[in-house]
């Protein structure tokens, strides 16, 4: 096997019994993004430097028998707005593109203390904000598995990588889909959290009662020892919840006979794709066969999340992002008179179209006369949505559903219609708003040779549950076993 394509489990395996030196894995996954992601897009900045130096004295280590750390000379893939002390992060925005952090993101204080290895900063939509990675300052990034195809967003960089073989394992942060859309569009795992499961110290905030990091990696497996070792609170996120079970890989295993599964009609209903709703179908069944129980059920506000989901984030970001303002840290404006000609010109030229668009909806929504009219009614929806999911959970262990409500599209199809990307995220949207974790898998590929995504949600603090259902039915159908990891050969 190349490896490129082992998954975490495999090359610390190998590691571990000094079959391969770190170096070697590392010099080998650079030679790769070296050859192909010029085609692919996926880094804004490769760490070869460091991450070489890293490797070699790893290498030193495991000659002397010393190899400390749960990830020991692993090579990871960080999405560019994470903080990583002395490290460009830079949220693919003109603003921040000579920003580089004093501290390290509690995320990557964990990584780096399990000796994994940074192998770069990961492209993805500005300040986290787009479905498909094209609005990032920077450059696209194109989907692996055809290069006509946008790879999702806005972790787009993080899934492109994981799924072209440059990074066992990568972390994303995810919003209203940000991890698991592109997991889906990419044919990799993605795992959103349960908000306050893992510390957001040091991730730029977007949406802060959203956001939360999590995994994207090529197995379900790799993926519940990723997210058992970024998980924890910290002092310096509030939100973040301390005294919670971490352990997610123990009994992981189980059969899932006796396990209820609730498929929501609004989440294979009007504007999914046949193509995705058939794949669905399929999973229930793969759901049925391994003994568990499927039925239909009903999520009636689902039609409204995203109108709610897009005056929340937006009046959020509007708040969030008004720290940019050319004086303390980031882009500033030349030639300015008066300080209010600076806010505006930095702010004017430091950001994107899209990425003024949620400010200047987020600062309308919260107005004084807008405030009760759409903030607070769409707080009100957030809890009805709560309501109704909580409710399903009295009944049934996970709810299952598609990721997205078509596979990858071409680049340039929607960036003129924002609109349209906005309405994909509905079904991601749920878990965001009511805090609850859900992971994407692969569930199949389009008859264009795209991959689709299938979604399982949990209720707060379920992700054991998803993980173990995700692991059975990946033992019936796993994407890169199928194809042993993609075979890009855009050299
Ligand atoms: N940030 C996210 O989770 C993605 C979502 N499409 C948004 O633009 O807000």
């Amino acid at each position: 096997m190349n490896i490129h394509e082992m998954t975490v489990e495999t090359l610390y395996e190998k590691i571990q019994s000094k079959e391969i030196k770190p170096s070697e894995v590392v010099g080998a996954l650079f030679d790769r993004i070296e050859a192909s992601d010029e085609a692919i897009g996926s880094f804004l900045f490769v760490n070869k430097e460091e991450a070489m130096k890293q490797a070699e004295a790893l290498d030193r280590l495991q000659e002397e028998d010393r190899m400390e750390g749960p990830l020991f000379g692993i090579p990871m893939g960080i999405k560019d707005n994470i903080c990583t002390k002395d490290i460009l992060t830079t949220c693919a925005s003109r603003m921040l593109e000579d920003f580089t952090p004093v501290y390290d993101a509690t995320v990557m204080e964990k990584l780096n203390d399990a000796n994994a290895v940074m192998m770069g900063k990961q492209n993805m939509d500005e300040f986290a904000m787009g479905g498909s990675t094209e609005n990032s300052y920077f450059k696209n990034t194109r989907n692996p598995w055809d290069l006509k195809a946008v790879p999702g967003g806005s972790s787009g960089g993080s899934a492109a990588a994981v799924a072209a073989g440059f990074v066992p394992f990568s972390l994303g942060s995810d919003t209203g889909g940000s991890v698991r859309q592109p997991a889906a569009f990419c044919g990799v795992v993605g795992m959103k959290p349960t908000y306050g499961r893992v510390s957001r110290y040091g991730l730029v905030a977007f949406a802060s009662s959203l956001d939360q990091i999590g995994p994207i990696t090529r197995n379900v497996r790799d993926n519940a020892r990723i997210l058992e070792l970024i998980s924890g609170s910290h002092n310096k996120d509030a939100t973040s919840k301390p005294g919670m079970d971490h352990q997610f890989l123990d009994g992981i295993d189980k059969d899932l006979s006796g396990m209820k599964i609730a498929l929501p009609k609004e989440f294979i209903g009007e504007g999914i794709s046949t193509e995705v709703e058939e794949s669905i179908r399929k999973a229930a069944e793969t759901f049925e066969s391994l003994g568990a129980t499927v039925e239909e059920v009903s999520i009636p506000h689902t039609k409204y999340v995203v109108s709610a989901y897009y005056l929340i984030a937006s009046s959020e970001a509007s708040s969030n992002l008004a720290r940019f303002d050319g004086i303390r840290y980031g882009y500033k404006a030349e030639g300015t008179e008066t300080l209010e000609e600076h806010y505006k010109k930095t702010r004017a030229e430091g950001f994107g179209e899209e990425v003024k668009r949620r400010i200047l909806l987020g600062t309308f929504v919260l107005s004084a006369g807008h405030y009760d009219q759409h903030y607070i009614r769409a707080q009100k929806l957030r809890g009805v949505i709560e309501r109704e999911m909580k409710g399903l959970f009295s009944e049934y262990d996970l709810i299952l559903g598609p990721t997205t409500p078509t596979p990858a599209y071409d680049l340039g199809e929607k960036s003129d219609d924002q609109l349209e990307m906005y309405k994909d995220d509905i079904l991601t949207i749920p878990a965001n708003l009511t805090g609850m974790p859900a992971l994407s898998i692969p569930s199949g590929l389009s008859a264009s040779g795209r991959p689709i995504g299938l979604q399982l949600i949990g209720n707060h603090f379920d992700e054991k549950k998803i993980y173990n259902a995700a692991l059975k039915f990946e033992e019936q159908f796993n994407l890169h076993e199928e194809l042993k990891t993609l075979q890009l050969e855009v050299q």
